[in-house]
């Protein structure tokens, strides 16, 4: 499935970061590629192949379920139309933030991940302690018809002081600046389903 992004969504998205830090876009996909991507991932869910998230890296990686609930499993090119369709749609977002802000971005990592009803996540920066590549974090969420009372918002603690909530309506997409922005998820009482990526700088270590 191919599709692109319009050049005044890509300024948009482009400005809002340069000035204030983070965008809501909330017609970035079309409803075609979120229900495929809604579909794909309670298929996942079925086969039992989304796990319980650690947090932290590497070996480092703890399931601690006091912090969050949600499930995840990470996206790899070739496994679906949807998600290629998917991944190459914030390629081009990465390419066009390379070319108006100079970030540097060489790749996104992004994970689906389902948060049962009651699932949160704690207030958290999307920054390891002992790696600083993740630069820009992106969420798309995946469910139609979501009702301000059924919460699950994203609540985003910004520069000024100022707090945001986020609803993960099917279709938004949000994007925030991954070391200035903290931010948490609260509990919903239906299921919460999304697509979580970070585009990324080059590693500063050798490989
Ligand atoms: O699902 C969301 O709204 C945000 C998820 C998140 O903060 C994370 O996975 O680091
Ligand atoms: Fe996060």
């Amino acid at each position: 499935m191919t599709t692109d992004i319009s050049d005044s969504l890509l300024s948009r998205i482009i400005d809002d970061l340069a000035e204030f830090g983070w965008s809501l876009q909330t017609q970035f996909a079309p409803q075609s590629l979120t229900r495929q991507l809604a579909e794909e991932c309670r298929q996942r869910i079925s086969q039992g192949t989304l796990a319980p998230a650690g947090t932290g890296r590497g070996n480092a990686v703890a399931v601690r379920e006091g912090t969050r609930g949600d499930h995840i499993q990470w996206l790899e090119a070739g496994q679906s139309p949807a998600c290629d369709g998917y991944l190459q749609l914030l390629d081009e977002l990465r390419v066009a933030l390379n070319q108006s802000l100079y970030l540097g971005l060489v790749d996104y990592e992004s994970h689906f991940a389902f948060y049962p009803p009651g699932a949160f996540y704690l207030k958290h920066l999307d920054r390891f302690l002992d790696e600083d590549r993740r630069a820009v974090s992106a969420v798309l969420y995946l469910n139609e018809d979501w009702l301000p009372e059924e919460g699950g918002a994203l609540r985003l603690y910004l520069a000024d002081g100022e707090v945001r909530d986020v609803w993960p309506q099917a279709g938004t997409l949000v994007v925030f600046l991954s070391a200035d922005v903290p931010h948490e998820v609260l509990p919903a009482s239906r299921d919460r389903l999304s697509l979580t990526g970070w585009f990324r700088r080059r590693g500063d270590s050798p490989l």
